[in-house]
């Protein structure tokens, strides 16, 4: 099993500004959702598990070794992240080029890497468009060529950056699909989102960031329950749960099969 684990870890990009302050997760092969408001410190603890930039106190460990003495090209064997705009990330010819280049960035040889590209491009059901140009594509339509380029590279840890904006139902429910083959498969997936209805549907654990510290690690449904903590990191409910409370049901629903069930259990 794929572990992460941050001890004690802190950051500041100025002196005396913590953005992080003492964090201490361990993430393990639950799908995992990293929810904060803007400014919380969310983009900063991935760019830390990504060795882009260094901690002033604290480690982290991937699978036992301390990221420390890991270069960011062996990290990136590791963990594959997800910009949250594609535009950040595209920047070849055709769409097959771009999902090939990270395997080959790693380096896979070129027959590895083109099998690997097409089998990402079948997974985001995006293989029609092997020969475009990315930028002949839409908005939705580069988000999962750019997940399609980190899953060519098959790395143990997956990080997705708001992975639902700019999707409509039927690409929120292909990245969903995603996520969970990823975790069938013994990936570690953590997403870093805003998106609650897609947080409660979608992740068995949900880690919440406010002001640079860890305020609630649980279960995705105690997570949501919490409801004082949440006002405390100025979050809102799943629109499932907010309707479920002004109902007063007896159990807070988290997702559309749950209301059902509670409606119907009232
Ligand atoms: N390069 C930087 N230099 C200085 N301060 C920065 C830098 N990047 C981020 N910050 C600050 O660090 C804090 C945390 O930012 P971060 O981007 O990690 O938050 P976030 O939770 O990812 O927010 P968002 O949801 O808006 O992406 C914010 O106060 C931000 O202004």
């Amino acid at each position: 099993m794929n572990k992460i684990k941050v001890e004690n870890l802190s950051f500041s990009y100025t002196p005396n500004d913590l953005v992080l302050s003492n964090i201490n997760i361990t993430f393990d092969n639950r799908t995992t959702a990293i929810i904060g408001q803007n400014g919380a410190g969310k983009t900063t603890l991935v760019k830390l598990l990504k060795g882009l930039i260094k901690p002033i106190s604290g480690d982290i460990q991937i699978n036992g070794t301390s990221i420390s003495s890991q270069s960011v090209a062996s990290l990136a064997k590791q963990i594959g992240l997800v910009f949250q705009n594609p535009d950040d990330q595209i920047f070849k010819q055709t769409v097959l080029d771009e999902v090939m280049f990270g395997p080959l960035n790693i380096g896979i040889n070129e027959v590895e890497a083109k099998n690997a590209a097409i089998e990402a491009l079948s997974l985001v059901g995006m293989s029609k468009h092997e020969n475009s140009n990315p930028y002949d594509l839409g908005l939705s339509e580069r988000k999962l060529i750019a997940i399609a380029s980190i899953l060519s590279m098959n790395t143990p840890i997956i990080i997705f950056d708001e992975p639902t904006i700019a999707q409509d139902f039927i690409s929120k429910e292909k990245i969903k699909n995603i996520i969970r083959y990823l975790q069938f498969q013994g990936k570690l997936v953590l997403t870093i989102i805003h998106d609650m209805d897609f947080v409660a549907e979608c992740f068995e654990r949900t880690i919440v960031l406010c002001k640079g510290s860890v305020l609630i690690d649980d279960e995705t449904k105690k997570v949501f329950q919490n409801v004082d903590l949440l006002k405390e990191a100025h979050l809102e409910l799943p629109h499932v749960a907010r309707l479920s409370k002004e109902l007063a049901l007896k159990n807070l629903s988290l997702t559309i099969d749950d209301f059902i069930t509670d409606w119907f259990n009232y």
